[in-house]
């Protein structure tokens, strides 16, 4: 389990606090106003920002101070951050080892993650010769083939289509309940959250809201959710 215990993260002058739980293997929307702090929270978990009190921590262990690297957590950033000119294997393969050492073995493994996002054959390329919803297959790779517990997506596909937006969420809707993976997504879409994380959590006012039954709070949204949804 994910916890946030009376945790508060300050940036300049906006605070964010969260006490809340998420359960292992939960796939979670994070949404809410722009600002309302949906990346603070994320990169709070990721260990990118230092917390002002309480602790987080991950099956029972206290991460709080543990460093980015050494946290159970993968991120999904909404700009890919493939580097241009390694490949796009050598781009998955940093996942696994950063400097690119790959045994034999790491290399089946990105050969397998490069089909289970239909990238099979363009292993050779370089980003920049992929479109983007390929690249954002090849990103989805590097993260769940790095089998952390924790994944983090902070609107990750924003810039696709529909049609490949939707095939996005499901790929990793799948992925994530193949590895058990604990999903967190912020996105500005509730039709995302709808459509594959059964529990959201509402950022707002300051303060990250204990996930609830997504359609149940799309469909009874507070003040402050109705008016940032227009409906
Ligand atoms: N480096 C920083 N220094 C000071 N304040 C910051 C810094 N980064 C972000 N903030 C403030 O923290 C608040 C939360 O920002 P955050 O990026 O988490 O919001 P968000 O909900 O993800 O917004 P959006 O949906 O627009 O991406 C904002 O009010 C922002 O102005």
């Amino acid at each position: 389990m994910l916890r946030f215990e009376d945790v508060q993260i300050t940036q300049g002058d906006f605070t964010l606090r969260a006490d809340l739980s998420v359960d292992p293997g939960a796939r979670v929307a994070v949404i809410g106003p722009s600002g309302a702090g949906k990346s603070t929270l994320l990169n709070a978990v990721a260990g990118f920002l230092d917390i002002a009190a309480g602790r987080i921590s991950w099956d029972g262990g206290d991460i709080t101070a543990t460093p980015p690297a050494a946290r159970p957590v993968a991120m999904l950033f909404q700009d890919n951050n493939l580097f241009p000119h390694l490949t796009v294997a050598q781009n998955i393969g940093l996942g696994l080892r950063p400097d690119l050492r790959l045994s034999t073995d790491q290399r089946v493994l990105v050969d397998g993650a490069l089909d289970r996002v239909g990238l099979g054959a363009l292993g050779d390329r370089r980003p920049g010769q992929l479109s983007g919803g390929q690249q954002g297959r090849a990103a989805l790779a590097r993260v769940l083939i790095q089998r952390k517990p924790i994944v983090l997506l902070d609107e990750p596909f924003a810039a696709l289509g529909p049609a490949l937006k939707t095939e996005m969420l499901d790929l990793v809707a799948e992925l994530a309940s193949e590895t058990g993976a604990t999903l967190l997504m912020v996105s500005h879409d509730p039709a995302d959250a709808r459509r594959i994380c059964p529990q959201t959590i509402l950022v707002d006012e300051g303060r990250a809201a204990p996930p609830t039954d997504t359609a149940h709070l799309l469909d009874n949204p507070p003040p402050g959710l109705r008016a940032y949804l227009g409906n």
